[in-house]
């Protein structure tokens, strides 16, 4: 068990299943894109360590650049979904994939769909490390999936509880 700021979490998902997951959802993307050249977007902060495996693991052409989005405060979400860093023009005419840590409530999934919609891209997909299926609310149906988790709060593997916990190379989950 771990303490960060005030909660404990416990082990919950390990680095060989999220790697084992990751190579998975390669297989995929290499077999969708095979005759493109696309643009991973990793989706800041969370994401920086999953964009990382993830394109070391795809061993085809493929570009990277970031956008940087945040809406929450501790273990909840604030329900506005801020830009600190948009997407930029390079992405024009362009197939992206977006690379996310985690999609929860489906807030960030809904606004990135929108900043996309006002962008003239190729093709456009979305992949999850972890998805949560109970909560997601989204009207977009999230297009790679690496592992579905249960309605809990997550920490590790880029994913944080107030700042810290994204170091960790596994993923623990709120102890109750
Ligand atoms: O489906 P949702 O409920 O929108 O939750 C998912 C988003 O929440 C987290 O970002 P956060 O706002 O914590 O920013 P961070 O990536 O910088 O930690 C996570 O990285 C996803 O982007
Ligand atoms: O379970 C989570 N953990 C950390 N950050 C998050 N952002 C959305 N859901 C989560």
């Amino acid at each position: 068990m771990i303490k960060l700021h005030d909660k404990y979490f416990e082990p919950f998902i390990s680095a060989e299943e999220i790697d084992a997951a990751i190579k998975k959802m390669v297989e995929k993307v290499k077999a969708d894109f095979k005759d493109e050249t696309p643009i991973f977007i990793c989706v800041l902060n969370g994401a920086f360590m999953f964009a990382s495996d993830f394109m070391k693991h795809y061993d085809q052409d493929c570009e990277i650049t970031f956008v940087k989005l945040s809406s929450y405060r501790g273990m909840s979400s604030t329900g506005i979904v801020k830009t600190l860093l948009d997407v930029p023009d390079t992405v024009e005419e362009r197939s992206v994939v977006i690379l996310e840590d985690v999609i929860d409530t489906g807030n960030t999934v809904k606004e990135l769909v929108s900043m996309f919609s006002q962008i003239n891209v190729k093709r456009f997909k979305i992949a999850s490390m972890f998805y949560k299926p109970e909560i997601y609310s989204g009207e977009y149906n999230i297009d790679y999936v690496g592992i579905e988790i249960p309605d809990k709060f997550i920490v590790g593997y880029g994913l944080d509880y107030d700042e810290l916990g994204r170091n960790l190379p596994e993923v623990y989950k709120i102890k109750e």
